[in-house]
């Protein structure tokens, strides 16, 4: 149980992968990576959060190219269930939440709110493995468009981590930032830009699909992950020096950097999905807002069985 003032805003990055117990590598794999997870869950049962700002991507489960934000705030979300993961509500703190997009809209940071966000595996994820399960604790959820081009500038979505980090500090609650997803990675998220028109509309209006539909889809990924991990997938690879690179500026707190990060150069770099790392720099930035902070437990291993540079970091202010 926390007791210190000075540990009131804390942070954790953790890649999610729906891959996770349908696609696993070798037990020594799976050692290391359950261990650096057991780790993050110790430091957030000692931190014991009163709320956790969650930051998530999207997987066109929730948002569509209909209306397609940079990122969104709830005040009220709902998971989806994909690939097993939770379904249901989630335990929203819709008080702090619209406190919260006040203050961040007071701040000059454009900000889209929902009253009622349709989440997926990328939010449940992380609650699920952090804290039990989708209900257990009061959370902000903010999506971050990591997968849906054309993307904003990751100065950007460092302005919103720094304001919802101002923000939470007037909540007078001690803040878990979560940031979910990452690092590098190219899963096979579909594209707009060229796809059938039936794909196209999918993408567009946000059909739900069907049972039979969606398990196809998800089968669909799962072979992708053992074409992956056996060499014979077309995806761009995982690329360990460039997810280093990325936690190595988040250890020194140098997020100004990632500023000239351009869009183009992170999708080269990293693959389609490696956008979703604007969540873990969000959720330092947050932290960063506080003041210094040291970064308490940093994990890294390529997983290609999950299609994921898998990485779990801890931050908490100094
Ligand atoms: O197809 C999806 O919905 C997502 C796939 C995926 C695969 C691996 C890592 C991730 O972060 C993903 O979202
Ligand atoms: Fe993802």
């Amino acid at each position: 149980m926390n007791s210190g003032s000075s540990l009131d805003i804390a942070a954790v990055g953790l890649s999610h992968s729906p891959l996770i117990g349908k696609n696993d590598p070798a037990p020594e794999v799976l050692e290391r990576v359950e261990a650096a997870v057991s780790g993050a869950r110790d430091f957030v049962r000692d931190f014991d959060p009163e709320l956790v700002v969650l930051f998530a991507p999207d997987h066109y489960n929730g948002f569509f190219y209909k209306e397609m934000p940079p990122f969104c705030l709830a005040t009220e979300a709902h998971a989806v269930g994909d690939f097993g993961s939770s379904s249901g509500p989630l335990s929203v703190d819709s008080a702090a939440a619209r406190a919260l997009a006040e203050s961040v809209l007071d701040q000059d940071v454009d900000l889209t709110v929902s009253a009622r966000m349709t989440v997926d595996h990328g939010f449940a994820q992380p609650l699920e493995v952090l804290f039990g399960g989708i209900d257990r604790v009061p959370v902000v959820p903010v999506f971050v468009n990591g997968v849906a081009t054309p993307l904003g500038p990751v100065s950007r979505i460092r302005a919103l981590g720094t304001a919802l980090g101002r923000a939470a500090a007037g909540l007078g609650t001690r803040v878990l930032f979560l940031g979910s997803g990452g690092l590098s990675h190219d899963p096979p998220v579909p594209v707009l830009d060229g796809a059938p028109p039936r794909v196209a509309d999918a993408l567009i209006e946000g059909h739900p699909p069907t049972a039979e539909q969606r398990a196809r889809g998800e089968e669909r990924v799962i072979q992708a992950g053992r074409d992956y991990a056996a060499g014979s997938a077309k995806m761009i690879p995982i690329n360990p020096r460039w997810d280093n690179d990325l936690l190595d500026l988040l250890e020194c707190g140098d997020l100004a950097a990632f500023d000239s990060w351009t869009v183009a150069w992170m999708g080269e770099q990293g693959g389609g999905s490696a956008h979703e790392v604007r969540t873990w720099i969000a959720a330092f930035a947050g932290l960063a807002a506080g003041g210094a902070y040291e970064m308490t437990s940093r994990f890294y291993e390529p997983v290609p069985e999950w299609i994921a540079g898998f990485a779990v970091a801890t931050a908490r202010r100094r």
